[in-house]
């Protein structure tokens, strides 16, 4: 089928203090930091690749949304990283996976960007009388506060240790230096939930992270996987985790601990070289610090790298990720190798979970992180509530301990335990 030809208008407007009244309580679409960025309004069009198609599947988006961008007719009067014709991505984790890697196109996105304040509106050529009646996006008032369930998924807490064992003798034999081993949680939430309150909640108490909400996949990550601005690349690359102490020196001493810890740095090593060894075809002066730093969460430490270059051949943000994913974060060391120890120790998909989720935009440029802490929410209610999923994975180098690792999928669990249940 042709791509449909796209009208698109931004205009400048004062900046709204709540971006997710705009959104879709059903089905948000959201990319919010610090109270800023952008919610996406109903649905224009979309781009869905799944693995029975297409391998591998992110240039296949790429060209996809290159093609749709072709044709497209823009009057954007405002040009900040957001504005003009956007799509907001969630890609899978693993190519084999049962789910879609996905691009929504809203059909309109209202955002806010150091204070200033646009509605893009994106119009079907010859779809005119589809078009909202009202012409613009519409302040929804929230439904009631709801809870939900998780619980104990495929992989428990028992099950989980071995998995670790697993991956721990797979790393003793020289088949990976490094594997990221994954649980899952699993539950629902009531039908007719309004699923902003959730994002809400997430984007109010991780205010420094990515909270995304993106077709189905609602988390906050402190993990930036690219950002594309006008020749300009940037990654945040986490690796190494403690939970945060009971007081302040017990706090201090768990961040301390986690920057003096051999382990820790070797397994944040492995993810620093994957992204540096993955952007260096692609840029010049890449510059990433040589000691990591300590990254406070709410909920955990992290050794973090703020990594930066400039772009030397005009890659968009997917053609990045196309290159970038799956890091040593989120897979291990060397990539084909870890995955195909994950593929044996993890007896679920991670669908959307650890993959690429953010926006793109027709001239390339994007914001992407990678989703982690977050939950997936299945399309369609059964028996009056929604299935749900959610994942926590850590990595695992030789020496890891299976009970600490356990803990640490128990931390970064919070965010989502404590939005939802
Ligand atoms: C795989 C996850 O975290 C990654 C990102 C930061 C720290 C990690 C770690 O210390 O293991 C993981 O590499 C997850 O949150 O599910």
């Amino acid at each position: 089928m042709p791509a449909p030809r796209l009208h698109v208008h931004t205009r400048e407007v004062d900046p709204m203090p709540d971006l997710l009244e705009f959104a879709d309580p059903g089905a948000p679409l959201a990319w919010l930091r610090r109270g800023e960025g952008m919610v996406g309004c109903g649905i224009r069009t979309r781009i869905d690749i799944s693995a029975a198609e297409h391998e591998p599947r992110t240039p296949a988006l790429a060209r996809a949304w290159t093609l749709l961008c072709a044709d497209a007719v823009v009057d954007d009067e405002v040009d900040l990283p957001g504005t003009g014709l956007i799509g907001f991505g969630a890609l899978t984790f693993d190519e084999r996976s049962a789910a879609a890697s996905s691009i929504v196109v809203p059909a309109f996105v209202v955002g806010t960007r150091g204070g200033r304040g646009w509605v893009t509106s994106i119009q079907i050529e010859g779809a005119e009388a589809e078009a909202d009646a009202a012409g613009a996006p519409q302040s929804i008032p929230y439904g009631p506060h709801w809870a939900g369930t998780l619980g104990p998924g495929a992989l428990d807490a028992d099950g989980y240790q071995n998995a670790v064992r697993q991956a721990l003798a797979a790393i003793a034999t020289g088949e990976a230096g490094k594997v990221v081993v994954a649980r899952d949680l699993v539950g629902t939430v009531p039908e007719g939930a309004d699923l902003r309150r959730l994002v809400h909640e997430l984007a109010t108490g991780y205010p420094d992270t990515w909270a995304y909400s993106v077709d189905g996949i609602i988390g906050v990550s402190p993990e930036t996987l690219v950002t594309a601005r006008h020749g300009l690349v940037t990654a945040r690359v986490l690796a190494g985790t403690r939970p945060r102490g009971a007081d302040a020196p017990e706090d201090a001493e768990a961040s301390a601990a986690l920057a003096a810890s051999a382990k820790d740095l070797d397994e944040h090593g492995y993810a620093v070289h994957s992204v540096l060894d993955a952007l260096a075809g692609h840029t010049t002066t890449l510059r990433a610090s040589e000691q990591p730093f300590t990254l406070e969460l709410p909920n955990v430490w992290h050794l973090a790298t703020d990594v930066a270059g400039e772009l030397s051949d005009g890659s968009s943000a997917l053609d990045l990720i196309q290159a970038l994913h799956p890091t040593a974060a989120v897979a291990g060391t060397p990539t084909e190798a870890a995955l195909e120890v994950i593929r044996r120790v993890e007896p679920f998909d991670r669908g959307r979970y650890a993959g690429p989720v953010g926006w793109i935009g027709a001239d390339g440029d994007g914001e992407w992180a990678i989703a982690l802490r977050c939950v997936q929410v299945e399309p369609e209610a059964v028996g009056g509530v929604i299935p749900v999923v959610a994942h926590a994975g850590a990595g695992i180098v030789a020496g890891s301990d299976p009970e600490s690792e356990l803990l640490e999928t128990r931390v970064k669990f919070r965010p989502i335990i404590d939005a939802i249940a």
